[in-house]
């Protein structure tokens, strides 16, 4: 196949998630040497459905809120990928998103597709009455296009099992019998799976841990700062502190703290449970969020938003390891530079794909009703996510290109190879 024109149909503002994730996708693509026309056809979402979502609050005011939900690809499979609850929700950070999970499902060879849908909204302003309400509104609105053989959301930032379980209801109500498969990340008493709420954070510790040891780092004398202590930041935190990793520094949006010696992550969370931010913890000094990220430390795990690591600040980063626990956390601008660098740069669809991992193994159990133990979720998870670490850096090594590029090549592959057995012309 011969590469001609490498414009995309979808123009990205410079700097953006959807920028970074076509010119990952670009770069893919020239590696492979693929036409314009199958550039194309993996650059475009297959379906996108925006809407409008009234909401009555409860002080009896209307408020108009908007959703989005996009599938970007099906060629292996039904579309797959999380609900996102954010202020900085739109479209364009949907179809990134989605572009991402389909990337990140062939690269883990689950059987999906890859989607993303979210919801301009700050969580944190309504109460849990209200997100109620919006969940089953918008799960009404995008009903046509979801199912457990079409589409299966999951949570993302801002949204958690409660969430799933709305999102359940509301589906299962409105086709008249209970659909557990429409979700992943549900609550285990309606057919949640064990282990999906730590699975993401599980999965980007198993990599750090053979990322730093690969760096010629061990671990149990390595330091550590992670950005985020949400659902996979906070876990990464915990599980990065029982290897022996000493984690000097963790942000949320409010600030960040720091403690030469390591912060105790289990009071940690207590403090945030209490008190709703990292700032102010006894145990710990405050910090520059920004600083936090050039930090001289071993391994540095955003796990927060995207777009944190850019050309202004990635010469800065001093850590020898990122692990990529947030998606799209590094610019396609500040790639080159960390790269030049020494900076070994693990993947977001590589380093955080445990949580789809798990979301693929609960779909299993819920369609055949057979459900599995902790450490059988745990042992299976290990084995993928270390599967793909070794594929990855075997491809990086053969093709002499970085982890990124190899995860991409990867995954891009295997999504135009199963498109095109399917046949074009259908
Ligand atoms: N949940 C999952 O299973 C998966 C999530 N991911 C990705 O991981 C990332 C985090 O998701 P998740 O943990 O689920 O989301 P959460 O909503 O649970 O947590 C997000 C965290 O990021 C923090 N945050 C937001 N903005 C900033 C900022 N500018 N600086 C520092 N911290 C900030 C939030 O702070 P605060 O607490 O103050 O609001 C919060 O601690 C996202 O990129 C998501 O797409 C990837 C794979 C699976
Ligand atoms: O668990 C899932 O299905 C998707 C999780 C997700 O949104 C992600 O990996 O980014």
């Amino acid at each position: 196949m011969t590469t001609e024109l490498l414009t995309t149909p979808l123009s990205a503002p410079a700097g953006g998630p959807l920028a970074n994730a076509q010119a990952q996708l670009t770069a893919a693509v020239e590696t492979l040497s693929y036409s314009s026309g199958l550039h194309q056809l993996l650059a475009s979402p297959r379906r996108e459905m925006t809407v409008s979502i009234p909401l009555h609050r409860d002080n009896g005011e209307v408020e108009l809120l908007t959703g989005y939900r996009v599938q970007h690809n099906f060629s292996r499979g039904p579309a797959k990928g999380g609900l996102r609850y954010s202020p900085a929700v739109d479209l364009d950070e949907v179809r990134a998103l989605a572009m991402w999970m389909t990337w990140k499902c062939a690269l883990l060879d689950v059987p999906y597709g890859g989607a993303k849908g979210g919801i301009t909204i700050d969580p944190r302003n309504y109460s849990a009455r209200e997100l109620e309400r919006v969940t089953r509104r918008y799960t009404s609105e995008i009903l046509p296009i979801i199912g457990p053989e079409k589409d299966i959301p999951a949570p993302d930032i801002g949204t958690d099992e409660r969430t799933m379980a709305w999102m359940m209801d509301t589906y299962s109500v409105n086709v008249g019998y209970t659909v557990p498969g429409v979700v992943t990340g549900k609550p285990v008493s309606v057919g949640g799976s064990l282990g999906r709420p730590s699975a993401t954070s599980r999965g980007v510790v198993q990599i750090a841990l053979a990322a730093l040891r690969h760096a010629g780092l061990e671990p149990g004398r390595s330091t550590a700062v992670v950005q985020g202590f949400g659902k996979v930041g906070s876990g990464a935190a915990l599980f990065l502190a029982e290897a022996g990793v000493k984690v000097q520094a963790i942000s949320d949006q409010y600030g960040a703290i720091y403690a030469a010696d390591g912060i105790d992550v289990p009071a940690l969370a207590a403090h945030v449970e209490a008190t709703g931010s990292v700032v102010g913890f006894g145990g710990a000094e405050a910090m520059d969020a920004d600083a936090l990220l050039e930090l001289d430390v071993d391994l540095l795990v955003p796990a927060a938003v995207e777009g944190v690591l850019h050309s202004g600040n990635a010469d800065r980063v001093r850590a020898k390891v990122v692990v990529e626990g947030a998606n799209g956390p590094t610019t396609a601008e500040a790639d080159p530079i960390l790269q030049a660098n020494g900076v070994l740069v693990v993947p977001d669809i590589l380093a955080n794909a445990g949580g789809v991992i798990v979301s693929y193994f609960e779909w299993v159990q819920g369609n055949q009703a057979y459900w599995w133990t902790a450490s059988e979720v745990e042992d299976r998870l290990a084995q993928r996510m270390l599967a793909a670490w070794e594929n990855v850096l075997a491809v990086s090594k053969a093709r002499g290109i970085t982890l990124r590029e190899a995860a991409t090549v990867t995954a891009v592959e295997r999504v135009a190879e199963a498109h095109l057995t399917r046949g074009l012309y259908p």
